[in-house]
């Protein structure tokens, strides 16, 4: 019975621009991926008499066949029939420390940890791009998940360009325990407001998409992976996420978040992916401690919690292995 447990580390987006709609109903992007020091724990076990098991103890997970855990499971059951039969069967479980429904694409990673369980518990030798195509049959965030680090992504979020990894960058994660934004109704009242605005031809998103590539802070990210520091002060400005445009409206309460970490933080703050977590970048750890205890003086509110951490060049990485 072989056993593997693998860090699932959480994503933020540093940079997120909707380019227009596509053909299967989701929408073209060019995005920043970030890996943060925040993982979740997976513990992958083979040898369970056929069958899927998924285990977590955290709220708002589903310990069904809808958990991306479990899902992944499946997937790689579908794929390696051969090997589901032989192994005979997975067990799952997850220690939760990503928070739940946060934009921090926590169960994403959580899927992406089951696939590179399996493939090493199943000794099936599959490559980076086979398991990142396996990924995007699971979600938009999960092939990311998978490597992690740095990365510019296009398409739906699966088509991904590396960057060199950012380190000693820190940052404070904030988020009301209470709160939960839809991902589907985030991107449909986006469209339903702002597709106007949307690249309509092959050409005009892919032009939005070299620019992105080009742009200003891939250049800054890169001079800062290559220990130029001024490319961390140059990051302000860059940071976007045009579905803040619609959550931040309609949630007055992220918006004064959002606000009050941006006076707070001399390098800026911005929401993650669909909401509601929202990170405040620091030049130091203790530079984020004192964001943090300021912010948490001016909002004090036992439903907001924090977080610090800093960036992340690790993927879904094996902390523990049993045979
Ligand atoms: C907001 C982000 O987390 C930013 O990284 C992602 O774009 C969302 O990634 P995700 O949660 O893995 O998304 P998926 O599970 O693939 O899709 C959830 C829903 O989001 C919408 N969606 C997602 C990705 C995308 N490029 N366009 C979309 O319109 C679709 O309505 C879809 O039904
Ligand atoms: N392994 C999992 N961990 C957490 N949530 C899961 C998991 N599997 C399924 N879910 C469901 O997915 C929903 C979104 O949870 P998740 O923590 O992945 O959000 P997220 O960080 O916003 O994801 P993303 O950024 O990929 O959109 C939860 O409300 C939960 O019902």
């Amino acid at each position: 019975m072989k056993s593997y447990s693998l860090r699932s580390p959480a994503k933020i987006n540093l940079y997120l621009e909707i380019v227009g709609d596509r053909p299967d109903g989701f929408h073209e992007l060019a995005t920043v991926f970030q890996s943060i020091d925040l993982a979740d724990l997976v513990h992958v076990r083979s040898g369970m008499q056929g069958v899927i098991q998924v285990e977590c103890a955290a709220e708002g997970v589903p310990n069904d066949a809808s958990n991306l855990a479990y899902r992944a499971a499946a997937l790689m059951s579908e794929r390696f029939p051969e090997a589901f039969a032989k192994f005979g069967g997975v067990a799952i479980e997850i220690e939760k420390r990503i928070p739940v429904a946060a934009g921090l694409a926590g169960g994403s990673g959580n899927g992406a940890a089951v696939l590179v369980g399996l493939d090493l518990a199943w000794g099936l030798g599959l490559t980076q791009g086979e398991l990142q195509e396996l990924a995007a049959e699971l979600g938009s965030d999960v092939p990311f998940c998978v490597g992690g680090g740095t990365a510019l992504a296009t398409g739906r979020g699966e088509v991904l360009d590396p960057l060199a990894g950012v380190d000693q960058v820190w940052l404070v994660l904030a988020k009301y325990r209470s709160l939960g934004v839809s991902t589907p109704w985030a991107y449909q009242t986006y469209r339903a407001q702002f597709g106007a605005e949307y690249a309509r031809t092959p050409e005009a998103q892919a032009a939005r998409h070299t620019a992105a590539k080009s742009g200003p802070l891939v250049r800054s990210l890169q001079a800062l992976a290559a220990g130029d520091r001024a490319g961390l002060s140059a990051l302000r400005p860059l940071l976007r996420n045009d579905l803040e445009r619609v959550v931040l409206p309609a949630h007055p309460q992220i918006a004064q978040l959002r606000d009050l970490l941006d006076r707070l933080a001399p390098l800026g703050a911005m929401m993650s992916g669909s909401g509601p977590s929202v990170f405040a970048l620091a030049e130091s750890a203790s530079q984020a401690q004192e964001i943090q205890a300021a912010a948490r003086s001016a909002l004090p509110d036992p439903d907001l919690e924090f977080w610090v951490t800093q960036f992340s060049a690790a993927g879904i990485r094996p902390v523990n292995q049993s045979v």
